[in-house]
């Protein structure tokens, strides 16, 4: 008789820090520009995409990206409250994204079996979260916290804690971020500069994200 054969499962999930080095952090006015923009980000190689909910076209904007820009992995950012948590799962958000942690923020990211990156900024934040399983985290805001230094600091008595650090990264600076072992990708929007927005120059933005997406540890 032979072995019943193995069941099938899906592939795993990568995680958020290593789809790509780089997470764009957009902003959208009118959901109508989000399909034209994940598209730019996506063709310059960017594929993880975190649309922050700090306007009201985000959650239109993340369920445009999640119906029609199939080779986006959207991601919903600025989550401050477990509602809009489930606001953006229901939307189509693939991952989580919030700049600080409280405990009923992390359960309701918990519970969404999405996964996620809590923010934290300081070493007793990132401890409170490794206490509850949760290793990967967002660092903001990474330059104004400390930066690289405060990065390289924290992964000798925290090596299990790994970070993607955003707030005032430039391409200048990514490769020092990138360069640290605890670093798995950088969050920015600095291939996102406000005046190719408005102008709706999606070509310049591709060429920004190409850049963007080039980049790799100093
Ligand atoms: O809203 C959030 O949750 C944020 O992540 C805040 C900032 O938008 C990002 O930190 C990007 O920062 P910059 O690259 O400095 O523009």
């Amino acid at each position: 008789m032979t072995a019943p054969a193995a069941p099938s499962s899906p592939p795993p999930t990568p995680s958020v820090l290593d789809l790509a080095p780089v997470i764009p952090v957009v902003v959208l006015d009118d959901a109508a520009d989000a399909v034209p923009l994940a598209r730019a980000l996506v063709a310059g190689g960017l594929p993880a995409i975190e649309v922050t909910l700090r306007t009201d076209a985000a959650l239109d904007a993340i369920r445009a990206i999640a119906a029609e820009v199939p080779e986006a992995v959207v991601g919903a950012g600025t989550v401050l409250t477990p509602e809009q948590v489930r606001a953006t799962a229901d939307a189509g958000a693939r991952f989580l994204v919030s700049p600080g942690s409280t405990e009923r923020l992390v359960d309701a990211m918990q519970a969404s079996e999405l996964p996620f990156l809590p923010g934290v900024s300081t070493v007793s934040e990132t401890l409170a979260l490794l206490e509850r399983g949760v290793a990967e985290l967002k660092f903001f805001p990474a330059e104004a916290a400390g930066g690289v230094t405060f990065l390289k600091a924290m992964a000798a008595p925290l090596p299990g804690a790994r970070f993607c650090p955003t707030g005032g990264i430039s391409l200048a600076t990514a490769p020092d971020y990138l360069a640290l072992p605890n670093v798995g990708c950088v969050g920015g929007s600095w291939m996102l500069p406000a005046d190719a927005l408005a102008e709706k120059d999606w070509a310049r933005v591709e060429r920004l994200s190409a850049k963007a997406a080039a980049v790799r540890p100093a």
